[in-house]
């Protein structure tokens, strides 16, 4: 790979050599024959055509808040995943002064991290969100000039076009989606005398962690077959990454592995999990669960081996079809992995099915959604500060289990966490029940008084769920606790100290509340100093995990193993629009696991509760109807009604073809941009990603 770079003189000699190749080519107008590499020169040369001067002072673009808000939710999904590994960056060269940056395919920097008095000059140069980084916009920089030539690139001092930048060195690498498509640059930027020789090698290797991320989280649900020729290379970041479909088919790989297949399909190879490692998944699977090794040797066509490693990030598989259910894999009652992206354990033996061990922590809920990822990602970053959470969500989306998660993954996490519904308590109790009482304090009361709530939160957390259901006296109070961090029991004069750490909960819109006078305002404020807003379920792209999740916890509740969800079923739980949201899901498959016979171990529809499955004619009941089926289906439906004189085929066969005719039409209208399609059928790409793999669409 090329790569722009000129770092190998000593600084005080290259600077010279610049300083002489700009003397060529802005005094004399003849391209430099040394002082810079030709990459530069055809950099400075078409900024040149584009009218560029060197001394340009013009203010280049910079979007406003709202068009940078915009940006960021497009490329939600980098930000999540190089968020992190920026902070790594960061804390490697946190001594240099330098910014560390992320800007979108188009130059826009989305986010920046950063040394404060580097920030500060970096700033007069518009290094930072929202300002446009493209060479079109500023000349060559690391950043547009890695855009234009897709190469990891080094900008240093003069060698920037512009005069105003020279006082920057930057190096930038481009940052490649799980299709090989550019979905950004990560960049670190310092004054020219603070360059870094070693930057070069910490943004490439940064890129590639983020881009293993990024196709992690992308295939999420599908099996990771990790290879290299040399056996302890599995497991690096130069190992092969495939994702495959439990029915054998590729469905992605990554640079490394596309340029692998791309040698073996020249050699006859092809684009199934049998036709390129000559074996089927089902005996491969069944070798790496027979093997205590977690690597299993391949001989290939070609004679030569390869050593190969699955991964099942989420689910975890616990028990398999073997080669006889073709050469596929069947997802059997899993073990659910929380543990992150990036992190997935190799196939092992059969494991009893589980749900998550020990309490749960955010790192936990984070299983592939992107919502849900940038929730447990704000939310962490306050974790043992005192602010303030404030969770917004539909019923039942699980505002009580991230508040819990909220609690444990943080300092508190040894003190108790205490919950009280304020819709649930009738307003004549909830005074005491938060405030607790004094003996004798009204008619009725404990002799020896009780603790309230806010008390026995006392060092943990104290989670008030639907706060916008708390009547206006008793917010007043509330308000008094959260300043005075002081609680006066009823029938007490005496305020007693606590320490609280304080998580809310809302369905409401609390601002509508406060508009309306039912919530004050300054309690609106005080509660919602960081406010995540969870997914409904429908909205979800992790619907799979969160059933296998379910699952296994119900199975363990009822002391069954190797029960899994039916096809038919799951497609219809991916699709149902779950008005009661996980709560719902919860309960249909407590009930599925409970209606088995026994020695059963497929959840099928005659499982599922009759109402979810209103009856239809055609496949006598089983299958969803549209309005129950997802968006997508709702869609298709109401653009490509069926010909009156159309063949008799079954419900579900009949909403199959829509979809996919749907999907089809609007992949053309959108010029096979998926986030474009996504957005046009209102599902997510992930969504419609496993539809297209299912309509044979992704190779
Ligand atoms: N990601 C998840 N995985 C598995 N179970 C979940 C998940 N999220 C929520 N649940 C389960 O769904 C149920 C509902 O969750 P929870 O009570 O936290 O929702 P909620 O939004 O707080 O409900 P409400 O709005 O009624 O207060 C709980 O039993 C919870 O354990």
């Amino acid at each position: 790979m090329k790569v722009m770079q000129q770092t190998a003189m000593a600084p005080a000699v290259r600077e010279d050599a610049v300083r002489l190749a700009r003397g060529q080519f802005f005094g004399e107008g003849r391209a430099p024959e040394a002082g810079v590499s030709p990459l530069i020169v055809d950099s400075w040369l078409r900024c040149r055509e584009r009218g560029m001067a060197a001394d340009d002072r013009a203010e280049a673009e910079h979007a406003g808040r709202l068009q940078l808000a915009e940006a960021r939710e497009g490329n939600r999904g980098l930000l999540d995943y190089a968020s992190g590994v920026m902070e790594h960056v960061f804390e490697q060269i946190r001594a240099s002064g330098s910014l560390v940056i992320l800007s979108d395919p188009q130059g826009m920097i989305l986010h920046s991290l950063g040394d404060a008095e580097f920030v500060d000059r970096a700033s007069r140069v518009a290094l930072q969100p929202g300002a446009c980084w493209s060479e079109a916009a500023r000349g060559t920089n690391a950043i547009g000039t890695a855009i234009v030539t897709e190469a990891p690139t080094v900008v240093l001092g003069g060698e920037h076009y512009l005069d105003r930048n020279g006082f920057l060195s930057c190096t930038a690498a481009p940052i490649r989606d799980p299709r090989g498509a550019l979905a950004g640059v990560l960049d670190v930027s310092c004054e020219q005398r603070m360059h870094q020789r070693h930057s070069l090698g910490l943004v490439r290797l940064s890129v590639q962690l983020i881009e293993k991320r990024l196709f992690e989280a992308e295939f999420a649900n599908h099996i990771l077959v990790a290879f290299h020729e040399r056996p302890e290379y599995v497991g690096s970041l130069q190992e092969g990454l495939v994702a495959v479909t439990p029915e054998g088919h590729l469905a992605g790989a990554n640079s490394i592995a596309r340029e692998w297949i791309g040698r073996r399909v020249e050699c006859g190879g092809g684009a199934s999990f049998a036709e390129l490692f000559r074996q089927g998944l089902g005996k491969v699977v069944d070798r790496a669960m027979n093997s205590s090794d977690a690597l299993i040797r391949l001989g290939l066509r070609d004679g030569s081996e390869i050593h190969v490693q699955l991964r099942s990030l989420r689910p975890r598989f616990t028990a398999f079809g073997s080669a006889q259910a073709g050469e596929g894999m069947r997802t059997f009652a899993a073990e659910s992995s929380p543990a992150a992206v990036g992190s997935a354990p190799p196939v092992s033996a059969p494991a009893p099915v589980s749900a998550p061990h020990g309490p749960i922590t955010l790192h936990d809920l984070a299983t592939g959604d992107a919502g849900i990822g940038r929730a447990v990602d704000r939310a962490r970053r306050i974790l043992g500060k005192d602010i303030p959470l404030l969770i917004q969500g539909e019923s039942g989306v699980g505002k009580e289990l991230f508040a819990q998660a909220f609690h444990n993954s943080g300092p508190r996490a040894d003190k108790t966490f205490v919950a009280l519904n304020c819709a649930a308590v009738p307003e004549t109790l909830i005074e005491s029940e938060l405030f607790g009482y004094v003996g004798g304090a009204f008619t009725g009361a404990r002799k020896e008084g009780a603790l309230g709530k806010i008390q026995q939160a006392n060092g943990g957390t104290l989670f008030l769920d639907e706060i916008g259901d708390m009547p206006l006296g008793m917010q007043a109070r509330l308000l008094r606790v959260l300043q005075e961090r002081c609680v006066t029991p009823v029938g007490s004069v005496k305020s007693i100290p606590v320490d609280i750490s304080l998580v809310c909960a809302t369905h409401r819109v609390l601002r509508d509340a406060v508009a309306r006078g039912e919530f004050r305002e300054d309690l609106y404020y005080r509660v919602n100093s960081l406010t995540v807003t969870l997914p409904a379920l429908r909205e979800r792209s992790d619907i799979r995990c969160i059933v296998e999740r379910i699952l296994a916890a119900e199975c363990r509740e009822a002391g069954l193993q190797g029960v899994w969800i039916g096809d038919e079923v799951m497609r219809f739980v991916e699709r149902h629009g779950w008005p009661g949201n996980v709560r719902q899901l919860q309960n249909v498959i407590r009930v599925a696991v409970a209606l088995l016979d026994e020695g059963e171990r497929e959840i099928r529809p005659e499982h599922l509760p009759e109402d979810l499955f209103l009856a239809d004619p055609v496949d006598g009941g089983k299958t969803p109807p549209a309005a129950h089926a997802g968006p997508l289906v709702a869609a298709a439906s109401a653009a490509l009604p069926l010909a009156a004189d159309a063949p008799p085929i079954s419900a579900a066969k009949r909403l199959d073809q829509l979809e996919i005719e749907l999907i089809e039409r609007v992949m053309r209208e959108v010029g096979g941009n998926l986030s474009a399609a996504a957005r046009t059928l209102g599902v997510s790409r992930n969504r419609l990603y496993r539809k297209l793999g299912r309509a044979g669409g992704v190779s």
